[in-house]
């Protein structure tokens, strides 16, 4: 996004765990690509990484709701990671710090109150328990409060969180997941929400084109954006986790079964628990780390979406991809997914 859409770039630093091959398409045109193997962890490695850039977007986490990893490893990626970002920024004396937060630093919360069509300013409880969310409020905790930080040449540092919902879109894993499990079904999965539960959803595009809005405009809005929060959002239609899955789904083939929940809510949570009971059983052996566990089903099961103009007002955001566009572009998706597993 930043190559097709950022006229004034001239060099694009890639900072990750993992540098895939397809990296290597990017460096063919006139920018600068340079692809750094690290670990934000290592304050060093990120140091070398942030000198000398106008502006960074920190965007690498660990994101992990399954319990595949610890909560001390989420903590020390999600928190420690993104305070050796804002040190190296203040070291180094890069000026401009945009993160992707996420909306579970809001919630859903513990109780499973719903959030309806809310903006940044809605009241609401936002107490978390689950590792994930609490790394991730606590880090865009320290982006805010670094907002205004003197860096390296006394100027201040400017600071800004995006909070995506349900992202979705090319190489959406989860949704991959779904549709091989849909086909391992023989082409039906089984409505397990109520429709009437609206969640969230934001195509990948139009997350990545917010990032370059802010990063490009934080310079000259620095009053205005720093130390600010916007949810980011899209055109995507409100609906339950499953009906929005099926918009991309139901065109590769799959069919989602019954208008109401095949199983009453107590027997998930049955289930749920349980799939955390095999995980701890099970770990000395193998991991075990199912789509289904409390957190997830209180996920799925509690409406949380947000409707604001935030973005729209401080930096003049507006979609770059319309829902239709998203749409069929994650239809694309799938299908090659389905073409590659056959
Ligand atoms: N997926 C969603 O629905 C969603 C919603 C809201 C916010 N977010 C946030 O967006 C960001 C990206 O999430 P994603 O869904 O694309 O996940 P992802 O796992 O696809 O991307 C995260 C990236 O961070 C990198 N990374 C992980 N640990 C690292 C480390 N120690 N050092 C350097 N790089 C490391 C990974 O290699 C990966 O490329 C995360 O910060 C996440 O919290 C995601
Ligand atoms: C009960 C089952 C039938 C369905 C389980 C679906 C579950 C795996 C999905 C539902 C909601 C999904 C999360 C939601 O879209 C938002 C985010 C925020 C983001 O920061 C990280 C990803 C995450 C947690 C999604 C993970 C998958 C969830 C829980």
């Amino acid at each position: 996004m930043l190559l097709q859409q950022e006229p004034q770039l001239r060099e694009l630093r890639i900072f990750d765990l993992h540098l895939g091959p397809w990296l290597e398409e990017l460096k063919t045109g006139p920018v600068q690509v340079t692809a750094i193997q690290g670990d934000v962890t290592q304050a060093h490695e990120v140091a070398a990484a942030v000198a000398g850039a106008h502006v960074v977007i920190h965007t690498a986490g660990l994101v992990d709701v399954f319990g595949k990893t610890s909560p001390e490893t989420i903590h020390e990626v999600n928190v420690q990671g993104t305070r050796n970002v804002i040190e190296a920024c203040v070291q180094t004396g890069t000026r401009f710090l945009v993160y992707t937060s996420s909306m579970e630093v809001v919630g859903p919360n513990i109780k499973g109150q719903p959030f309806y069509r809310g903006n940044e300013n809605t009241p609401y409880e936002a107490v978390h328990r689950h590792p994930y969310p609490c790394s991730k409020a606590l880090a865009e905790q320290l982006v805010l409060e670094a907002n205004g930080r003197k860096v390296l040449g006394g100027l201040p540092l400017v600071t800004c969180a995006l909070r995506p919902t349900g992202i979705y879109g090319e190489g959406h894993q989860i949704m991959r997941d779904f549709y091989h499990q849909g086909l391992r079904l023989g082409g039906r999965l089984f409505r397990a929400i109520p429709a009437s539960v609206e969640h969230g959803r934001v195509y990948v595009g139009n997350v990545a084109w917010m990032h370059v809005l802010v990063a490009r405009e934080l310079e000259h809005r620095a009053a205005l954006m720093g130390g600010q929060v916007y949810f980011c959002y899209d055109n995507s239609p409100y609906k339950s986790y499953e009906d929005f899955n099926m918009e991309f789904l139901g065109p590769c083939g799959l069919r989602l079964v019954g208008t109401r929940p095949l199983l009453p809510y107590w027997l998930l949570l049955f289930l749920a628990a349980l799939n955390v009971l095999l995980q701890w059983l099970l770990r000395p052996l193998l991991l075990y780390a199912p789509l289904l566990n409390p957190y997830t089903l209180a996920m799925a099961n509690t409406t949380f979406t947000v409707s604001t103009d935030k973005a729209r007002r401080h930096f003049g955001y507006e979609p770059l991809f319309s829902w239709e566009e998203s749409r069929t572009r994650t239809i694309r998706w799938v299908q090659a997914v389905e073409g590659s597993a056959q």
